[in-house]
């Protein structure tokens, strides 16, 4: 990105959380975020001279590892030379420790759970409006002696140094994990640490994001240059696209592509909703045929998302082309609605996780295309990302639908994909998913969709004797997509569902209900 334009951070007050690995880091942020001050994650290795922004204080994340193991992460010392507030929690608070004095070591037990937070030093801006409250622990090492430097703020019965404060700096450091809900004033800590010690604005808030972001957006573009966009009609493309159409307007030009694999209506419906509803411009490329020839024969899930992958590829290359000489300037930039869950997953230190399927979409253009990258959502959580969408006067409906798949009823055909099984799958969705807007469950369900299996089973109708396929239904609550659980429907419901699939799409016989979690399961079945 250019180095003259500003970044959120230098923009909105930041709290740096330096991220040790724990399962609970980007809590941290979440938390902060709540109560409107903008905090960002970056690995524990970020080198503090190529931050390029102060931050308002650093928050040092707990962590799996042991801080006095040989390979244990450690913090670039730069950061004390900030000459802001730091708070270290869990092994961020072992680190001080360790950096201070190096009295840490494994305790006789684990601490695992609930403990109840002695506040020893009422005065301390930390524990401002807290109590004997209850805290969440997750440690096996522990102090065994104060760092130098500091002293004794709170204590629990199995840490005798669950708090501690330097004596002379704002430099904090707690056992317990403030991030969790199960920490009850968990959030007041942080408050207290990141308003009252750092000293943050709270004005996170995405009223003054879409300003600032409609700004950051036209210095980066300029006031001639041209971006597309591919679109899809879920939430955070279309979010993306109306930011870009607000700060560029017919200078973005957003592509969708029917693929032959989307669900029933979609490409006229999300012409209808952007195009006309919220004035994006916006062209829809019929490429159901060569999407459809080009899966011909393949049953293997992998091969079907990288077909998709590929071909989406080479028909938003063409359309790109096709764009181009239009407006007498070539195109520069290229938008893509990645979000902050996707920039933590590459940022963390960790590495790589095992690939379980390949969600690329289309995100293989940008090196051959030389297009530079647009990612205004990339600072942001999905609930921000909803609300903004609010904001910018896109419906309550779209922006709260139930995320949709790029390669789309391909992977819900299993097996080979033709024109007959995709009408299928769609007919079937399309009415479950309609039984579920009229129960009223919509909102309540994370993701739900039909899946068309390739087994036939023998049925009865009208004393006839039928033998054709079965549709899987299957409904999910989550969080985050990572793990999920199946919805308890009333039995009611699904008896109703099942029979209006078998009444109304031909060729399906059966209709089961996947009661499976995710993992062992995942949400799609390919
Ligand atoms: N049919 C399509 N035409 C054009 N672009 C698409 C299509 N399907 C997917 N994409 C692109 O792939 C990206 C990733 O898809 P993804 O499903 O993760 O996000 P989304 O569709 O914007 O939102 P949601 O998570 O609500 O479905 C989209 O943001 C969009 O850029
Ligand atoms: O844009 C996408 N392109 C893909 O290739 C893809 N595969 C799965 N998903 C969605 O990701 C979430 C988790 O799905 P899985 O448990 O099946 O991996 C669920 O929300 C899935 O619908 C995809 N989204
Ligand atoms: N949650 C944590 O940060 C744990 C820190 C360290 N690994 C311990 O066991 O004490
Ligand atoms: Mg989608």
């Amino acid at each position: 990105m250019s180095s003259t334009v500003e970044q959120v951070s230098s923009v909105f007050d930041t709290i740096l959380v330096l991220d040790f690995g724990s399962q609970y880091s980007h809590l941290i942020t979440r938390r902060l975020r709540e109560f409107n001050v903008y905090a960002e994650m970056l690995p524990c290795t970020q080198k503090i001279a190529e931050l390029g922004w102060k931050p308002a204080g650093v928050i040092l994340s707990g962590g799996p590892y042991s801080v006095y193991a040989e390979d244990a992460p450690h913090v670039d010392l730069d950061v004390f030379e900030l000459d802001v507030p730091i708070l270290g929690i869990c092994y961020g608070m072992q680190e001080l420790a360790w950096l201070n004095g190096k009295q840490v070591a494994r305790g006789e037990k684990r601490e695992y759970g609930p403990a109840t937070l002695n506040v020893e030093v009422a005065s301390s801006p930390l524990f401002k409006g807290m109590d004997h409250s209850r805290v969440w622990m997750s440690h096996g090492d522990k102090l065994h002696g104060l760092p130098t430097g500091f002293e004794v703020i709170a204590t629990s019965d199995n840490s005798p140094y669950c708090g501690v404060a330097h004596k002379e700096k704002p430099i904090y450091g707690i056992q317990f994990h403030p991030e969790v809900t199960h920490s009850t004033q968990g959030k007041t800590l942080l408050k207290n640490f990141a308003v009252d010690i750092c000293k943050a604005n709270q004005n996170w808030t995405m009223e003054n994001f879409i300003d600032t972001e409609i700004k950051r957006i036209r210095d980066l573009v300029g006031p001639t240059a041209e971006v597309i966009g591919a679109v899809s009609g879920g939430v955070d493309s279309t979010v993306a696209a109306k930011l870009m159409t607000e700060a560029i307007g017919e200078r973005f030009h957003a592509i969708l592509v029917d693929n032959g694999v989307l669900r029933l209506n979609e490409a006229a419906n999300v012409k209808k909703t952007l195009g006309e509803g919220l004035g994006i411009n916006l062209t829809v490329i019929d490429a159901a045929d060569e999407f459809l020839d080009k899966l011909k024969g393949v049953t293997d899930p992998e091969k079907k998302r990288k077909i998709i992958g590929n071909t989406f590829i080479h028909v938003f290359e063409r359309e790109a082309a096709r764009i181009q000489p239009k407006g007498g300037d070539e195109i520069e930039f290229l938008l893509q609605g990645t979000l902050y869950p996707d920039v933590i997953e590459s940022i963390s230190f960790k590495g790589p996780s095992q690939t379980i399927k390949t969600h690329h979409n289309v995100g293989g253009l940008l090196e051959d295309m030389k297009l530079k990258l647009i990612e205004p959502l990339r600072e942001l959580f999905k609930d921000e990302v909803r609300h903004l969408g609010e904001l910018l006067g896109i419906s309550h409906e779209l922006v709260w639908r139930h995320p949709f798949p790029g390669p789309g009823i391909a992977i819900r055909v299993l097996g080979e994909v033709t024109r007959e099984q995709v009408a299928i799958a769609r007919k079937a969705d399309h009415i479950y998913i309609e039984e579920i807007r009229k129960a009223g469950l919509y909102n309540k369900i994370s993701q739900a969709f039909a899946c068309l299996l390739p087994v036939k089973s023998v049925g009865v109708m009208g004393d006839q004797r039928t033998y054709e396929q079965v549709i899987a239904l299957r409904a999910i609550e989550t969080t985050d997509f990572m793990t999920a659980d199946w919805f308890p429907f009333e039995h009611e419901f699904l008896k109703k569902v099942a029979s209006r699939i078998v009444n109304e799409v031909d060729g399906v016989a059966r209709v089961t209900y996947d009661i499976t979690s995710k993992p062992p399961a995942t949400v799609e079945w390919e």
